[in-house]
């Protein structure tokens, strides 16, 4: 998956998040309606968090919709999306006439908070928490100078230390589960290696070639245009099991290592080298025309054929094969590597040590 991809999937899943979110406002919102039909909530307040939730939630949305998001050093907004509906409901908290349902609602709006859970750090959550608990105690003290009688401060004390107590073991459970994301992320990291690295060559490995070579393909085949874009070469070293024979296994995989890292060195940003098996490796050059491809695999067999192998005996040197072709829009890839495989036969049968290329021809 390129870079761009698994950015839009990251995009795509923070706006479902933010769009369950939203739902979650709208049934509190319900909630403060309700309360303003049973005659516990004056029409201000109640319009007044109308507002503020609305205006807040569609902010969120703009944001990931647009990508300003991404600017942030969390681009989830997950303590914003937190904190955002916290100030609206005090507000309602304030105005509320029973100091029951002044409880029951602190609950419902601070309930988001299990979110964080997820994508804040230990810090992240009690820093939260402290935010949530010191706006509740403001509110207290909005309420015991501007309305005593709505106010009883044995419940109110029982009730602080309570949602206290909850949030900080919500912070505690935060970190574990925080503990758990990363050794599962460095599992999979570890699994995608192994699935798509050579363990010799430390290259992409044939699967990862292929999964490349589909993906350019089929960008290319999207832009529908007449002009190739994508050229392969296959690289194959000469006389490689003369190597592994006069000199052992442990001497050809080195070399391969070398030719490998060779190769790497000489890619433009863009291109994509791998190990296609054996002593055999595919280079993907993007954007590149045949012409310039030809003249890149010629580089390489000179690079290679100047390179020193201190692991060979002085004067030993180690010459590759290539065949060059261009991908045909539409083809199917593996017509596009059958012509670079036979390219690189014909260079072989004559003689090794250099390159054919192979146009593709558009089918009648
Ligand atoms: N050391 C080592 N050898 C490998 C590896 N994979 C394949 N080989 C060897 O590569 C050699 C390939 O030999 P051939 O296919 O006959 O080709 P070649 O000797 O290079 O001859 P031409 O390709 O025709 O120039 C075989 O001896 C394989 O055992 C590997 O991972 N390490």
């Amino acid at each position: 998956m390129t870079e761009q991809d698994q950015q839009t999937k990251a995009q795509q899943l923070r706006l479902r998040r933010t769009l369950w979110g939203v739902a979650f406002q709208v049934s509190t919102a319900l909630v403060v309606f309700g309360l303003y039909l049973f005659e516990m909530l004056p029409l201000t307040p109640v319009l007044i968090y109308m507002v503020a939730i609305a205006l807040t939630s569609a902010s969120f949305v703009t944001l990931i919709r647009t990508g300003r998001n991404l600017r942030f050093t969390d681009p989830s907004m997950t303590a914003a999306q937190i904190v955002a509906p916290l100030w609206p409901a005090i507000l309602v908290m304030f105005f509320v006439t029973e100091p029951q349902v002044r409880t029951a609602f602190l609950l419902t709006a601070t309930s988001g908070l299990v979110f964080g859970m997820f994508a804040l750090s230990r810090t992240g959550m009690l820093m939260l928490s402290l935010v949530i608990v010191g706006s509740y105690l403001l509110l207290l003290i909005a309420l015991s100078v501007w309305a005593p009688e709505r106010i009883d401060w044995r419940i109110e004390t029982i009730l602080v230390f309570a949602y206290t107590a909850v949030l900080v073991t919500i912070s505690y459970l935060t970190s574990y589960i925080a503990g758990l994301r990363n050794t599962l992320r460095e599992q999979n990291l570890r699994l995608n290696d192994l699935v798509c690295r050579d363990p010799l060559t430390d290259l992409p490995n044939r699967r990862s070639l292929m999964e490349q070579l589909a993906q350019e393909t089929s960008r290319i085949d999207r832009r529908s245009t007449d002009r190739q874009q994508l050229c392969i070469s296959m690289l194959d070293i000469d006389y490689f099991k003369r190597v592994n024979d006069t000199w052992g296994h442990d001497v050809g995989d080195a070399v391969l290592r070398k030719v490998g890292a060779i190769l790497t060195r000489s890619m433009r940003k863009g291109d994509f080298v791998g190990r296609f098996g054996g002593e055999e490796f595919i280079m993907i050059l993007p954007e590149s025309s045949l012409e310039t491809a030809t003249m890149f695999a010629q580089r390489i067999c000179q690079t290679i054929a100047d390179a020193h192998f201190a692991e060979l005996p002085d004067g030993e040197k180690i010459t590759v094969s290539q065949g060059v072709t261009e991908y045909l829009n539409g083809e199917h890839i593996d017509a596009t590597i059958k012509r670079a495989d036979d390219a690189l036969y014909e260079a072989k049968h004559a003689g090794r040590n250099q390159i054919i290329i192979k146009a593709a021809t558009t089918p009648a």
